[in-house]
């Protein structure tokens, strides 16, 4: 049974440290964690160093399991292809990953399996090429899920999607993590989907770990405000379900003040750059 410890985990753009410090508390499998956070918060750094695709500081800690080839997945937000594959093409290329290309009966099974639930079945035959963006991204979960991952890392998995679509896949991952008893991680921009179908969250602001627990403990109206710069709050809808209230941007960063200032810096840049 494989569980997830980040410890001290950083890294690094060239001299820029973009990710630092990360210790989470052990993850357990069949959980999904929402890491929630702005833009450039340092959320897919984190992942390609969780994931051994970008080098940096500390321990992935994964309990008593042994890494293997396909232990810890990456999903990356760009799932953009150029190959001229069929859909079901790049799927099996995916489940092989370099292993022999011989393709068993219960291996397309399981691809037929997953295109069914994600309802994507009807595009295996189309190139990659054609397809829409939302499509595509179907495609890259299809793609990911095939490997068998013990460790999931969902960069934005539903961007591109529709809202149909955005609760489904969700849900289905939900299903996945407890149906197969693996590590789930998303993330997320929708606030409301990580309160709705994420078991915990990690914020991540300015490359540091600034809360992990149970996601109605850590989205609240504090984390609006200082990870955000939001007012707003959390309340249970007509369904009982908790859900975010905004009122706008945080008077700080809305105030003339502050756009008075930022106005003068840009003079000031332009003047210095003359
Ligand atoms: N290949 C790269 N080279 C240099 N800097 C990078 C590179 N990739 C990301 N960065 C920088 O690292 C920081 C963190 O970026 P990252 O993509 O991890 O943020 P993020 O939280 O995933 O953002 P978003 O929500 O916008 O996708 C940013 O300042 C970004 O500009």
């Amino acid at each position: 049974m494989v569980t997830l410890r980040l410890e001290n985990i950083g890294t690094r753009y060239g001299k820029v440290q973009v990710v630092s410090d990360v210790t989470t508390p052990t993850i357990q499998p069949g959980t999904v964690t929402a890491v929630i956070g702005p833009n450039a918060a340092g959320k897919s750094s984190l992942f390609r160093r969780v994931a051994g695709l970008a080098k940096g500081d500390g321990i992935v800690d994964l309990g008593s399991h042994r890494k293997e080839r396909n232990t810890i997945c990456y999903m990356p937000q760009d799932t953009g292809s150029t190959a001229v594959l069929s859909v079901y093409e790049s799927i099996i290329l995916a489940a092989k990953q370099g292993s022999s290309l011989r393709v068993r009966a219960d291996e397309l099974a399981r691809i037929d399996d997953i295109l069914a639930a994600l309802r994507i079945g009807d595009l295996a035959a189309r190139n990659l090429g054609e397809l829409s963006g939302g499509q595509r991204q179907l495609v890259a979960i299809a793609q990911t899920l095939v490997r068998d991952p013990k460790i999931l890392l969902m960069d934005e998995p539903t961007s591109a999607l529709d809202l149909h679509r955005q609760m489904e896949v969700l849900s289905f991952m939900r299903d996945v993590a407890k149906g197969q008893n693996i590590i789930v991680l998303i993330a997320i921009h929708d606030l409301n989907h990580a309160l709705q179908y994420c078991d915990q969250a990690m914020a991540i602001r300015n490359g540091k770990m600034v809360a992990f627990g149970p996601c109605s403990d850590v989205i609240d109206s504090d984390l609006l405000r200082d990870v955000y710069q939001v007012d707003g709050h959390v309340e249970l809808n007509s369904l009982g379900h908790p859900h975010i209230v905004l009122r706008g941007p945080s008077d700080e960063t809305n105030s003339r003040h502050n756009t008075a200032t930022a106005r003068k810096t840009l003079t000031e840049v332009a003047q210095a750059a003359q």
